[in-house]
Order: structure tokens, then C-alpha cells, then sequence
């Protein structure tokens, strides 16, 4: 696996663009940026268990390298299920489309290079937006939530999961130390840590647990569950009854 050491040296912060130098360094990334990364990710495998039904679409809404479907698809191989995997960087959709080729060739596979929020959504029984949702411009997150639950099947889930801030001041500031320091922990320098920080600001704008749950129910959602929390970042659940 390729390390990630893009903030490393010390560099004029321009905006984080998930252009070729990230997307060949993803894995290595996202794993050591992303606490709990892995755990969410094979959890999705038991919820597409319960959730993918024949017949239906399977949607990865921002794939990255689609970590996700790989996971939902080992437990689901024997379905008759169609995975669409969405992503507007074409670095990520363009290696994500040869791996997926390479590790799921039998099955039924739409890798698309588009904008989310363009996306078209049918005949969903299981839709995985996972740590994207936070890279939409505020305004334009209820409607793709509307759109995700109206192209939805009775019975269907979204998994949603994101990094959040919280209210209490006193709380947000200590995970976000406790954040920091998971990330020193696994080898990110304090220089690379406040890089990426600055690069991120204007392009990924977390909001609160209490935010992510209004929103799904104004989109539809009549029961949504937080499942996962590892410090800042967390997964709920959504059905759609
Ligand atoms: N408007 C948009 N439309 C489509 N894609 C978008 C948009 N905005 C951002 N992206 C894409 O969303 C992905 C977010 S990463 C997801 C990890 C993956 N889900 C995983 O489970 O491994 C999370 C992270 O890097 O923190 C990137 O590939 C962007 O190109
Ligand atoms: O690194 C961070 O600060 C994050 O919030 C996670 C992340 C992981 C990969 C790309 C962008 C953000």
C-alpha cells in the first residue's frame, strides 16, 4: 500500500481536491485518517446481508476506490442485485471501476463518474453514503437525501456516516484532541495534521448528530439509529418503512 505523506512537507494549503496523487494514496489514507474505518466498512457487508434484496440496486453514493460494495458484495455474491457506484473525481471512479472489475466480475456493476447530487435513484433496497454526505455544500443535502429516499423500496436502509462537530464547545474541542491524537498514533506528524486541517476547511463541513438526524426525518426517514461512534466520526442508519 502506497503512504500517504501529501501534507507532509511544508506547503502553501490550497483547497483538498481528491485528484491522482490522493486517490493513489486512499487506502493508506483513509484508514489511518478515519477511526473505525474498517469496522464500518465490514459492518456494511452485514447490513447489505439483511437489506440487499433480489432484484433491487445497490447504491455507493462517493465510492472512493469502493471499499464499500467490495464489503456488501462478499456477503451478498449469490443475489441478484445491481451495484451502482457513483463519484465525481475521476481519478477515484477510474481505478475504482478496474478494481471492482477485477474483484466482483461476475456481477451486475455501474461505476459512474457524475455528481451525486445529478444522480439518478431507483429501485434502491440498500443505499451507502459513506463519510460524502460532508462534502456537499450544506444547502443541497436535504435534497439528495429526499431524492435517496424516493427512489428507495418500503423496506430499504441508508447508511450514512460521517465525521460530526459537537455543540457542547467543551466536548467538540476534547474530540477533537483525542482525534488529533489518534491520528499522531498512527504516524501523521503535527504538521501534517494542521495541513490537511486547513485544506479541508472550506471543502468538507461537518454537522451535528442532532443536524444528520432532522435532516433524515425531513427527507422521509421515520426511524433513523446511530450505530457506530469512534470519537468524531459516527454511522446511523435509516428505513424507509
Ligand atoms: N458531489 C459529489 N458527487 C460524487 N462524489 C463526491 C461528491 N463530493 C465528493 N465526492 C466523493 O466522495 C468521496 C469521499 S471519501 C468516501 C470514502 C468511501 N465511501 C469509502 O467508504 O471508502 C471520504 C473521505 O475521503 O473522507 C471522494 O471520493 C469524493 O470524490
Ligand atoms: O483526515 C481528516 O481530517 C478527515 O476528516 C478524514 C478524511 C479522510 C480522507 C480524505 C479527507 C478527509
Amino acid at each position: 500500500m502506497k503512504q500517504d505523506n501529501i501534507f507532509a512537507n511544508n506547503q502553501k494549503v490550497v483547497d483538498f481536491a481528491f485528484d491522482d496523487s490522493v486517490a493513489d494514496v486512499f487506502p493508506d489514507m483513509i484508514r489511518r485518517s478515519v477511526p473505525g474505518y474498517e469496522t464500518v466498512i465490514s459492518l456494511l457487508g452485514v447490513y447489505a446481508g439483511q437489506y440487499a434484496k433480489d432484484n433491487s440496486n445497490v447504491y455507493d453514493l462517493g465510492c472512493s476506490l469502493g471499499a464499500a460494495t467490495l464489503a456488501m458484495h462478499r456477503q451478498t455474491s449469490s443475489r441478484k442485485l445491481k451495484h451502482i457506484c457513483i463519484d465525481n473525481s475521476e481519478a477515484m471512479v477510474k481505478r475504482c471501476q478496474s478494481r471492482l472489475a477485477r474483484h466482483m466480475p461476475e456481477s451486475d456493476l455501474d461505476v459512474l463518474c457524475e455528481d451525486i447530487e445529478k444522480s439518478e435513484i431507483s429501485n434502491a433496497s440498500l443505499v451507502v453514503i459513506n463519510f460524502t454526505l460532508q462534502f456537499l455544500s450544506p444547502e443541497s443535502r436535504l435534497s439528495l437525501l429526499k431524492k435517496v429516499y424516493e427512489g428507495m423500496l418500503p423496506g430499504g436502509a441508508l447508511i450514512l456516516s460521517e465525521k460530526i462537530i459537537f455543540d457542547n464547545e467543551e466536548e467538540n474541542q476534547q474530540q477533537i484532541e483525542w482525534y488529533h491524537n489518534m491520528k499522531r498514533s498512527n504516524g501523521y506528524s503535527d504538521l501534517e495534521i494542521s495541513q490537511k486541517r486547513a485544506a479541508l476547511e472550506n471543502v468538507m463541513i461537518p454537522d451535528t448528530l442532532e443536524q444528520h438526524q432532522t435532516r433524515l426525518q425531513e427527507a422521509g426517514f421515520s426511524q433513523s439509529y446511530q450505530w457506530f461512534q469512534s470519537f468524531n466520526f459516527i454511522s446511523l442508519v435509516a428505513l424507509k418503512s
